[in-house]
């Protein structure tokens, strides 16, 4: 589990986060959503030690975060940031394989190479191994990163969770491969000693495949809980400003949202 208490971050006089509180739970999805500049990346941003909060903590099993080393981290924790460009001519499995560099210290073993083969089949990226990063399209490109992210928590660490944390995976791709992607995060998510957090902003995804989704507004939580705890009328008009327009579908046991 990772559980974040009482968070606050500030720069100056500007509250970014304000008293954030929340769990995310192993083997579920946990999905944050929120306006734009409402605090979501920040979070990410906490959760991941790359910003120290001003007050509150965060936990990662047992063990606070900040009683992790960078390396510690690097191997049972793996972070999808946006916008990650490279401008070297790398070849695709040399990109996914920067994955495992916590893993070895001079060259890949066996285990390396067969984490990245096993994680680029898995995001159907494969066939692209040899291929210049540079010259794939966005979407392309977003899902070799995928597999560089999974290819680092690719195995079970003992009697730690593995955590994957992921800002805005849904950018570049399109319809399609954004299912396909929530779809294999379900996949991964059977293994139920995987903590996943993503930050999205297409709310019907978010209805459709969230265990829990937290709704960050104006750097405070508004809301967390089950899609239909959080997704209500009065939560989107507050976060929003947008009326919207909510179908349930019972035979299918899913809600819909629709805007004018
Ligand atoms: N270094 C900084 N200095 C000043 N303000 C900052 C800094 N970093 C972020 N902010 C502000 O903090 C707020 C939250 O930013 P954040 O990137 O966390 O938002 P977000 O919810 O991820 O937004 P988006 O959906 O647009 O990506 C924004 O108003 C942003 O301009």
């Amino acid at each position: 589990m990772l559980s974040v208490q009482n968070i606050t971050y500030k720069i100056g006089n500007k509250v970014l986060l304000d008293d954030v509180t929340t769990t995310f739970e192993p083997g579920k999805l946990n999905l944050i959503i929120g306006p734009n500049g409402a605090g979501k990346s920040t979070l990410v941003k906490v959760l991941c030690k790359q910003l120290q909060p001003a007050q509150g903590a965060v936990t990662y099993g047992q063990k606070p975060l900040q009683d992790y080393t960078d390396l510690e981290l690097a191997k049972i924790r793996s972070v999808l940031s946006q916008n990650i460009d490279l401008a070297f001519p790398l070849k695709v499995w040399e990109v996914v394989m920067m994955g495992r560099y916590p893993h070895f210290s001079s060259k890949p073993d066996q285990k390396d190479n067969m984490a990245c083969e096993e994680a680029m089949r898995f995001f159907d990226v494969l066939d692209m191994a040899d291929r210049n990063y540079m010259t794939l399209s966005g979407g392309e490109k977003q899902r070799v990163h995928f597999a560089r992210v999974a290819s680092q928590i690719w195995y079970p660490v003992n009697d730690q969770y593995r955590y994957l944390i992921l800002d805005e995976p849904l950018t570049f791709l399109d319809v399609h491969y954004q299912f396909q992607f929530m779809h294999q995060i379900m996949e991964l998510l059977q293994h139920q000693d995987l903590v996943v957090v993503g930050v999205v902003h297409d709310l019907n995804l978010a209805a459709k495949f969230a265990d829990k989704i937290l709704l960050i507004n104006q750097g405070k939580v508004l809301a967390q809980g089950t899609s239909r705890e959080v997704l209500t009328t009065e939560n989107i008009k507050a976060a929003y400003r947008l009326n919207p327009f909510i179908v349930e579908h019972k035979e299918k046991e899913a809600m819909y949202l629709f805007f004018e």
